[in-house]
């Protein structure tokens, strides 16, 4: 049962209750009645797993195609990145959470915010729900090594098109500029 909502500079922490007894617990994190005045209704879901030191994102789908994204932690830990692109909102703030296995906790950022997540543990898997399909055509991009985080290990795992992102200060004046 979802039983608060918090919102950080624009990103949703939504906090849910599981229902306990003896044979451990059962948690509910998507009811479409019950959710229909926060969550859009929901067109994809993906689970990505990584090893520790991953580094995925971060990423945002421009005009239309822009995709809330819906994460909730399976197993393992991470640092969910999110960078504020809304012109007229708190225009290229960072907001770091870090999110824990089976913590009863759905961050819910909004299309207008690019999106990336450290990996800080083995065999780390996470949740996402999209209302918008991917579409990576109008997907666009950050380099996760401009924003300023501490990275909390030596060498990263990152994939070819992420180390080819441009960086921050490029991206948020290519956005001033539309
Ligand atoms: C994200 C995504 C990927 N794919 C495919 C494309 C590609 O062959 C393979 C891996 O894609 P990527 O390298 O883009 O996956 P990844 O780098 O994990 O991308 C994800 O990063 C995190 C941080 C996000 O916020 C997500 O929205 C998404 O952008 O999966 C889909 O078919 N649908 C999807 O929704």
């Amino acid at each position: 049962m979802l039983n608060n909502i918090e919102n950080i500079n624009g990103i949703l922490k939504l906090s849910f209750s599981p229902f306990y007894d003896l044979r451990g617990n059962l948690l509910k994190i998507y009811q479409k009645e019950t959710f229909k005045n926060i969550f859009k209704d929901i067109e994809e879901i993906y689970i990505s797993s990584s090893k520790k030191a991953v580094i995925r994102g971060l990423h945002f789908q421009i005009g239309k195609k822009a995709q809330d994204k819906y994460i909730y932690c399976i197993s393992g830990a991470l640092l969910d990145i999110s960078v504020d692109l809304r012109p007229d909102g708190n225009f290229g703030n960072i907001c770091v959470e870090e999110l824990k296995g089976g913590d009863p906790i759905i961050l819910g950022i909004p299309g207008t915010f690019a999106h990336g997540v450290i990996i800080l543990e083995e065999n780390t898997t996470f949740m996402n729900m999209s209302p918008t399909p991917y579409s990576p055509g109008d997907e666009r991009g950050i380099r996760w090594d401009s924003l300023g985080i501490k990275i909390p290990f030596q060498h990263p795992i990152v994939s070819e098109k992420d180390n080819s992102l441009p960086p921050l200060d490029l991206v948020l004046k290519g956005l001033k500029n539309l």
